[in-house]
């Protein structure tokens, strides 16, 4: 009744609707609301770009089971980009689809301002595209891969490293390494982790950590009483550990990742890909970089971003969960995927370069990844990091995926803090909610190029991200803990994780030197505050002040 009062049909978007109801005053006028992002994006309203997990079955596949004819078409789900889309992969097998319902207005409760307006930076595109002038969706659809096939002529096959073997490098390379072993038509078998050596002891001896994990098939240290698979050889030697690996997976506390670059320059393939599980961001006097593109540049590689809600532990125990991967598949390596023959092409045969997430052509020149290996993008790893207790999305947006994943523990300590002091889940949640809108505003100021803001609305590796780790990740829990006891979290540190980091303190110290440095400091409150609660300077009953000025 109310519903058809306010002019909304039947199969309006509620959430949309009730927004505009109890919004109050002259702000019940749409017009004056800023358009953003609808966050139901099952319900029929205004476009609204929802679809970003891989569906379908992977080209691979349908490679393996030969009999099963080529899929159905199925409803393309690139509406808002049909016809480029079309135009531009003739092959694809998908139909056009239904029209939508006459849009009704969502509207945001952003109140950082507005998000770019709909159409133009967040069409769809066909496999990510490269960085250009304008602004990329993070989204990327999957429906004509699925009816590509791989010939099965790639007469190599990807071998994969992983250099880091903590609790999250650890679990990724065991669930890499079970791929590997599914999917002998795209990869090799065995699967490398780099081990930064240590002695451990068990059943009463002390051996090399790595022995143990070749021997016992577990990490008794870092992802203890987890079986990992045989495949999995760990190796001391991080040159020896990369040696002809094509997909290199980066998984270590973002404060080695320097020192490991070092190491790894000039002996690593120069045509392999990486894909950084880091969370943090690496700081140079004023200048911030994302930790895969420090890698990329390093390396004189490309490297993306894995991120999302994951806790290594019920991963390692194979409970279900989601994460996010941002990859721009650089143009020299989209060969067989654009459909055309030719390495390094855009389809008439013309370079392309490559940019990075702030919009610049990348001062690398890439070597291509030869074509005699299935071509290395979405559908690669995707197929990799692909487990059946472990959902991928495979976004472009690089920046959203880096910059969530790393800021957000800053955000988890304050939380911890908060519940040590003995507030409880309504201070946290505005703790969480004021974390999101700084984090946010970081990435809207200093990636404005490239930012996707809905990758934070949307993806796990944003609110996801941001609420797991505030209710149950290391950041939160010992930042907690070192109120309850009265000692700095540094001290917790040392005395409970057994070697495991807390990213968010050296995060939080960054990230404040380098706002600092730029005199911008008081646009974030809640970072300055964590900073200033690190440094022993600024008291936890501070923190409500923030929102009575706000
Ligand atoms: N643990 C999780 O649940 C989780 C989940 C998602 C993302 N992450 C992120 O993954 C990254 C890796 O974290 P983790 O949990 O695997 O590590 P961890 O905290 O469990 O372990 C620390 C690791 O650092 C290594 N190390 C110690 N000194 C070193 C040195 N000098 N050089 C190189 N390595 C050294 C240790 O061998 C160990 O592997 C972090 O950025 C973290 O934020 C962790
Ligand atoms: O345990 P933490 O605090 O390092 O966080 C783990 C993950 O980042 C949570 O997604």
């Amino acid at each position: 009744m109310i519903l058809r009062r306010v002019g909304y049909k039947k199969s309006a978007n509620i959430p949309c609707v009730l927004r505009t109801i109890f919004s109050a005053g002259p702000k019940t006028d749409p017009r004056r609301l800023p358009p953003f992002r609808c966050l139901t994006p099952g319900l029929p309203h205004s476009p609204c770009r929802n679809i970003h997990s891989h569906s379908g079955p992977s080209r691979y596949s349908i490679h393996k089971a030969k009999a099963r004819p080529s899929p159905e078409p199925r409803t393309c789900r690139q509406s808002r980009a049909f016809s480029s889309h079309h135009l531009n992969n003739p092959n694809h097998n998908c139909v056009a689809p239904p029209p939508r319902p006459t849009p009704l207005h969502c509207y945001s409760l952003d109140p950082l301002g507005p998000a770019p307006p709909l159409g133009s930076s967040n069409i769809a595109v066909p496999f990510a595209c490269p960085l250009n002038n304008k602004k990329l969706s993070h989204r990327r659809t999957y429906s004509q891969s699925a009816s590509m096939t791989v010939s099965g002529s790639f007469r190599r096959k990807h071998k994969v490293a992983v250099i880091g073997s903590g609790n999250w490098g650890t679990t990724v390379a065991k669930l890499v390494a079970e791929s590997t072993s599914e999917h002998p038509e795209v990869f090799e078998k065995d699967v490398q982790m780099w081990v930064y050596e240590e002695k451990v002891t068990v059943d009463g001896e002390t051996r090399n950590l790595t022995e143990v994990i070749n021997t016992k098939h577990q990490n008794t240290k870092y992802l203890e009483g987890i079986n990992l698979p045989t495949n999995l050889v760990a190796n001391p030697s991080l040159v020896d550990a990369v040696k002809d690996a094509t997909i290199l997976i980066f998984n270590l506390p973002h404060e080695f990742i320097g020192n490991i670059c070092r190491q790894l320059k000039g002996n690593i393939l120069p045509y392999s890909r990486g894909i950084s599980c880091i969370k943090g961001v690496t700081v140079t006097d004023d200048k911030i970089e994302l930790i895969c593109e420090f890698i990329g540049e390093q390396l004189e590689i490309y490297c993306g971003a894995l991120s999302g809600a994951n806790i290594a532990t019920e991963i390692a125990n194979e409970n279900w969960c989601e994460t996010t991967i941002a990859y721009n598949t650089p143009p020299c390596d989209r060969h067989v995927a654009n459909g055309n023959e030719h390495a390094n092409g855009n389809g008439n045969g013309a370079y392309e370069e490559h940019r990075d997430s702030r919009g610049q052509i990348i001062k690398t020149k890439l070597t291509p990844v030869p074509q005699d290996y299935p071509p290395l993008d979405h559908e690669v790893l995707h197929t990799l990091f692909s487990r059946p207790y472990f959902t991928v999305s495979m976004v472009s947006d690089v920046v959203g995926v880096s910059l969530g994943g790393a800021l957000k523990n800053i955000v988890a300590i304050a939380c911890g803090f908060v519940e040590g002091h003995g507030w409880n889940m309504t201070a946290k949640t505005a703790v969480m909610r004021r974390g999101m809108l700084e984090i946010i505003q970081f990435a809207r100021e200093f990636y404005p190029e490239t930012i996707e803001p809905a990758t934070l609305w949307e993806e796990s590796a944003g609110w996801g991200d941001m609420i797991v780790s505030c209710t149950a990740a290391r950041n939160w829990r010992y930042s907690k803990m070192a109120v309850e006891q009265g000692v700095s979290i540094q001290e917790i540190e040392r005395t409970e994780l057994n070697g495991q980091k807390l990213q968010g303190i050296s995060t939080s110290r960054e990230v404040s030197s380098f706002l600092r440095a730029r005199g911008v400091e008081d646009k974030y409150p809640l970072f300055k505050l964590v900073d200033g609660i690190l440094d022993g300077k600024v008291n936890v009953n501070d923190i409500p002040s923030l929102f009575r000025k706000n």
